[in-house]
């Protein structure tokens, strides 16, 4: 992948850039690979399936963009402490839909009159734009502020916006009073009529609130979401929680007849919208219900036959991870986005023997990489 801001030292994110994609690729699963035969000390390796490719470029469908400059020549892209603020509105890792919304988000700074925050001076009030594309290309959008102080502004100016990006779906504004290296705050307005985003994902719809999380790459998260779906087919089991659930995507897609599945998440607002994308699939609360609460005092309570786990980068955690090991489902499928951690996990889930894995190339033209391992009990 070619790009200017990389050679011109502006942004280095692609820490990967100048490697060729089938090397990047080959090297993520012999890391991987290694990492997790580490982890797993004397066990058998599992059969390790080949990884998933992504789109080299235009396949993030999610952009995190600080907002620098002026209101009459607004930056959007990222914040260098050497250069100050750095346009990176053209980066060709976003869809093409996203690449086309920031310059008309970026008028939109200049029209509702939006000061960017100055991060020596602390002046200001727009901290961040972030933007989320479905696969039917439609939009939200999220202005990240240091108060309401603009709220008027930004209604009056919406429909303006509406006629401008056909596709915008949902707008909010994030309020984020902090001083700090904070991507957004807990307070959200959403000014659009239409709250959250569909997410249609292997013939699923998902729903996408402002404040939950989804995957940056949507057509390997489909890829993710197949896999799971097939391995835990295998297994059939008649219970499954779904850890770390977020918006429900393993949680919905594991649904099958007689199985009972039950989705656990610390983000009530991400519950909310499993829920809603559960009713939408027409599936029952009785076959599969979401629990607001934290993954590791749930597992303490009830038992499954398959628990999936996808954490946070932080992994599981010792506590977590021994709670496995000792409450003893018969099978967990492991999603995790950093292999040292996933490494650190297996070796403390000792009874754990790995069937089956696979690197899914989530984050092309960096280290990142997301592995799915599916082990069943000794
Ligand atoms: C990597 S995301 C996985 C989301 C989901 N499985 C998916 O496929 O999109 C991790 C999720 O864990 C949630 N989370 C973080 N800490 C948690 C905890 N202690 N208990 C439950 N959920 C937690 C986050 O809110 C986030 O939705």
């Amino acid at each position: 992948m070619e790009c200017g801001h990389y050679d011109r030292f502006e942004c280095r994110s692609c820490t990967w850039l100048e490697r060729p994609y089938d090397d990047q690729l080959a090297a993520k699963h012999a890391t991987t690979r290694e990492l997790v035969r580490a982890g797993l000390g004397h066990r058998p390796e599992p059969e390790w399936l080949p990884p998933v490719p992504s789109a080299p470029e235009g396949f993030r469908t999610k952009a995190k963009m600080v907002v620098g400059g002026t209101i009459d020549a607004p930056s959007v892209g990222l914040w260098d402490p050497g250069r100050g603020a750095v346009d990176l509105r053209d980066c060709a890792l976003h869809t093409p839909g996203i690449q086309a919304a920031l310059p008309v988000l970026a008028g939109f700074v200049t029209r509702a009159a939006l000061a960017p925050y100055d991060v020596p001076t602390r002046n200001g009030e727009l901290k961040h734009v972030l933007v989320t594309e479905s696969p039917a290309g439609e939009l939200m959008v999220r202005w990240v502020l240091r108060s309401t102080e603009a709220e008027a502004r930004i209604r009056k100016h919406l429909p303006w916006l509406l006629g401008e990006l056909a596709a915008l779906r949902v707008m909010t504004i994030n309020v984020q009073p902090a001083h700090a290296a904070l991507l957004e705050g807990e307070r959200e307005l959403v000014l659009t009529e239409q709250e959250t985003l569909p997410m249609e994902v292997n013939g699923l719809t998902l729903h996408l609130g402002p404040r939950s999380f989804f995957q940056t790459n949507t057509d390997v998260a489909a890829a993710l979401y197949r896999s799971a779906q097939e391995w835990v087919d295998e297994l059939a089991p008649a219970t499954v929680h779904d850890l770390y659930c977020g918006v429900g995507g393993f949680a919905l897609h594991l649904a099958a007849p007689g199985r009972a599945v039950t989705g656990i998440e610390i983000s009530g607002d991400a519950v909310a919208a499993a829920e809603r994308g559960r009713d939408g699939a027409g599936l029952s609360a009785d076959r599969v219900r979401f629990v607001t609460g934290d993954a590791t005092a749930y597992l303490l309570e009830e038992r499954a036959d398959l628990v999936v786990v996808n954490p946070p980068r932080r992994g599981l955690g010792a506590e977590l991870a021994a709670r496995l090991e000792e409450s003893g489902p018969a099978a967990v499928l492991y999603s995790s986005c950093n292999p040292e951690t996933l490494a650190r996990d297996l070796a403390t889930m000792r009874s754990y023997l790995p069937i089956r894995a696979q690197v899914l190339d989530m984050f092309p033209q960096t280290a990142h990489l997301e592995v799915l391992v599916l082990l069943t009990r000794a």
